[in-house]
C-alpha cells in the first residue's frame, strides 16, 4: 500500500515539475488557484454541486478572469460581460473561441452530433441556426403569425385559469409548463398535439431528466468516466431513463413527419424538410438535432424564467400593482401585442431585472477555444473550457448598486423610461449571451415572455396561498443546469374578465 502512495505522490511530482517548466518564459496564465487548490475546488464542485456559489466567491477574489488548472486541463472562468463580449464576438478572438468543450451529453445521448448547440462551430451549424432563424422570423412581417400562434395558446390558458373557483389555489408551474410546451409543439409542427397529456408529459420528463445529467456534478462525472452510465446507480438509472424518453420525444415528432411528409409544411420541422429538398446535404440526423434543441433550449430556460417572475410577483405585490398600473393605462382592455412593448417601460424593466436577479441560467453553455491565444496579457491554452459566469456578473457590486435587491427601477432613466441597449447597465449583463453562439432562441424567448407577462397580468392579480412560498433567494434553489423555484402555488384574481 505505502509504495502506492510513493507512486502516486512521485506522479503527480513530476507532472507539477514538467508543467512548471513548461510555463517558464511564457506569457502568464490568468490568476487563479494553486493546482492543489484547485483540486480541491473541482472535488467541492462535484460533491457539493454548486459551481455558481464556488465561481462567485473566486470571481472576487481574483477579478474578471481566473483559471483553474486540472490534470492539464483549464477551466477559464469569465465574470465581466465587457471581456466576454471582446472574447467571443471581436475578430481577434471570435475564430478561436466559439466551439463547444467534448461532454457527455454530445457523446453519448444526442442521436447526432449534427446540431445547434453542443456541437462545434461550422458550416452545418452555421446552416442550422440560419433555418431557426428564417423560421422564427422575428424581424419583418413574419412576427404577426408568430405573435398570434402565441397569443391564442396564453388565451387558453387565461380561460383555465379564469375557470378556477375564488379561493382555491392553483398549482401555476403546471399550468405554465403545459402551456409552453404546446408552444413549442406548435412552432416545431405548425398544429396543436393531438395528445396533449402524452406530448407534455414526455417532454417534461425529457427536459427534467436532462437537466440533472447536464448538472456539473454529473456531467463533469460522466464526462470523465463515461463507463459510469452502465452501473445500476442514479446516474446509470437516470442515463437509461434519459435514452427512453428521447426516443419517445423524438418518435413524436418523427413518426409523423414520415407518416405524414406530404402534409408536413409549416413550422420549424416543416421548414427543415422543404429546405431538405432544396439542399440534400441537409440531413435527418440535422433535423433530429434540431429538435432536440428546440425542445431543450426552449422550454427549461422559459419556464425557469416564467416561474421565477410570478413567484416575484407573490414576494413583491407593489411590482406586480405597478405592472398592472401599466398595462391599464397603456394597452387598456385590448389583448397585449408586441408592438405594445415600446409603450410599457416598467414591465420590461421587471423583465430584465428578473433575469438579473434570479440569474435562470447560472452559467450559459460553456465554449472551447481551439487554439491557443493572448488575452489582456494572459495566456489561455488551447481547449480551455470557457465559462461563462453569469451569476456573478448578474450581481458583481461593481456594476450593480444594491445587487441583492429586486428593484425594476434600475434601469428605467430619470423621466421614468426604460434605459436604451447601449446604457452601461444593460451592456453589463445579457442573459443570452453574445456573437456567434449567442442564443438562437433570443427573439422567440423575449416575445413569449412578453406575451404571457402582459397578457397575464392584465387578467389576473396572482397572490400567496397561504401555504409556503419558495424563497425568492435563487441561491437557495436546487443547483440545476437552468434554475426553477421548486413549486409555484398561488391563488388567482380576476381583474379583467377574457373576452377572446
Ligand atoms: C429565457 C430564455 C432563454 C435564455 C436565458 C437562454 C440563454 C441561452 C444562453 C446563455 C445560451 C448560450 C450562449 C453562448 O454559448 O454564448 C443559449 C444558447 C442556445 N439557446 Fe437559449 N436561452 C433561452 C431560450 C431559448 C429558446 C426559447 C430556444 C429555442 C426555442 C433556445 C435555444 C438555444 C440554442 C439552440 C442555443 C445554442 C446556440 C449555439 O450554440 O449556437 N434558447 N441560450
Amino acid at each position: 500500500m505505502s509504495w502506492l502512495l510513493i507512486v502516486t505522490v512521485v506522479v503527480l511530482l513530476v507532472y507539477i515539475f514538467i508543467t512548471w517548466r513548461r510555463n517558464q518564459n511564457k506569457t502568464p496564465l490568468p490568476p487563479g488557484p494553486s493546482i492543489f487548490e484547485s483540486l480541491k475546488i473541482v472535488w467541492g464542485m462535484i460533491r457539493r454541486k454548486d459551481i455558481h456559489h464556488i465561481g462567485e466567491s473566486l470571481a472576487k477574489r481574483y477579478g474578471d478572469i481566473f483559471v483553474i488548472r486540472i490534470f492539464g486541463s483549464h477551466l477559464v472562468y469569465v465574470n465581466s460581460f465587457r471581456i466576454l463580449r471582446k472574447m467571443f464576438t471581436s475578430t481577434n478572438y471570435r475564430d478561436v473561441t466559439n466551439d463547444r468543450p467534448p461532454n457527455f451529453l454530445r457523446e453519448y445521448i444526442l442521436p447526432t452530433k449534427q446540431e445547434m448547440a453542443f456541437s462545434d462551430y461550422s458550416e452545418n451549424q452555421v446552416k442550422l441556426r440560419k433555418i431557426f432563424h428564417s423560421v422564427v422570423k422575428l424581424y419583418g412581417d413574419g412576427i404577426h403569425a408568430f405573435e398570434h400562434l402565441v397569443t391564442s395558446e396564453i388565451q387558453d390558458l387565461e380561460e383555465k385559469l379564469a375557470s378556477v373557483k375564488t379561493g382555491q389555489s392553483v398549482d401555476f408551474d403546471m399550468e405554465l409548463t403545459n402551456s409552453i410546451i404546446r408552444i413549442l409543439y406548435i412552432f416545431l409542427t405548425d398544429e396543436r398535439p393531438k395528445d396533449e397529456v402524452m406530448v407534455c408529459s414526455t417532454i417534461e420528463n425529457y427536459d427534467r431528466l436532462l437537466n440533472i445529467i447536464f448538472r456539473f456534478d454529473i456531467n463533469t462525472s460522466l464526462t470523465l468516466f463515461p463507463w459510469l452510465r452502465h452501473l445500476p446507480t442514479f446516474i446509470g438509472k437516470t442515463f437509461l431513463e434519459v435514452m427512453e424518453e428521447q426516443e419517445r420525444m423524438l418518435d413524436i415528432f418523427l413518426h409523423r413527419m414520415k407518416n405524414e411528409s406530404k402534409k408536413y409544411s409549416g413550422g420549424l420541422l416543416g421548414a427543415m424538410l422543404s429546405e431538405q429538398e432544396r439542399d440534400s446535404t441537409l440531413s435527418e440526423e440535422s433535423v433530429k438535432g434540431v429538435i432536440i434543441n428546440t425542445v431543450v433550449g426552449g422550454f427549461v430556460t422559459t419556464k425557469g424564467f416564467l416561474s421565477g417572475f410570478f413567484l416575484l410577483m407573490l414576494h413583491y405585490p407593489d411590482v406586480q400593482s405597478r405592472i398592472q398600473d401599466e398595462i391599464d393605462k397603456e394597452i387598456g382592455d385590448k389583448q397585449p401585442i408586441l408592438n405594445d412593448r415600446q409603450e410599457l417601460h416598467y414591465t420590461n424593466a421587471a423583465i430584465l431585472e428578473c433575469f438579473r436577479y434570479i440569474r435562470h441560467t447560472i452559467i450559459g453553455l460553456p465554449h472551447m477555444n481551439n487554439a491557443e491565444f493572448e488575452f489582456e496579457g494572459y495566456r489561455i491554452p488551447a481547449n480551455s473550457t470557457i465559462i461563462t459566469n453569469y451569476w456573478y456578473m448578474a450581481r458583481d457590486g461593481k456594476i450593480w448598486k444594491h445587487p441583492d435587491m429586486f428593484k425594476p427601477e434600475r434601469f428605467l432613466d430619470d423621466d421614468g423610461k426604460l434605459v436604451s441597449s447601449d446604457h452601461p447597465l444593460r451592456q453589463g449583463f445579457n442573459p443570452f449571451g453574445v456573437g456567434r453562439r449567442n442564443c438562437v432562441g433570443e427573439s422567440f424567448a423575449k416575445s413569449r415572455i412578453f406575451l404571457y407577462v402582459t397578457s397575464l397580468l392584465q387578467k389576473f392579480t396572482f397572490l400567496p396561498d397561504g401555504g409556503p412560498l419558495p424563497s425568492d433567494d435563487s441561491s437557495t434553489w436546487k443547483p440545476y443546469a437552468a434554475l426553477h423555484p421548486d413549486s409555484l402555488s398561488c391563488l388567482i384574481k380576476i381583474r379583467k374578465k377574457c373576452e377572446h
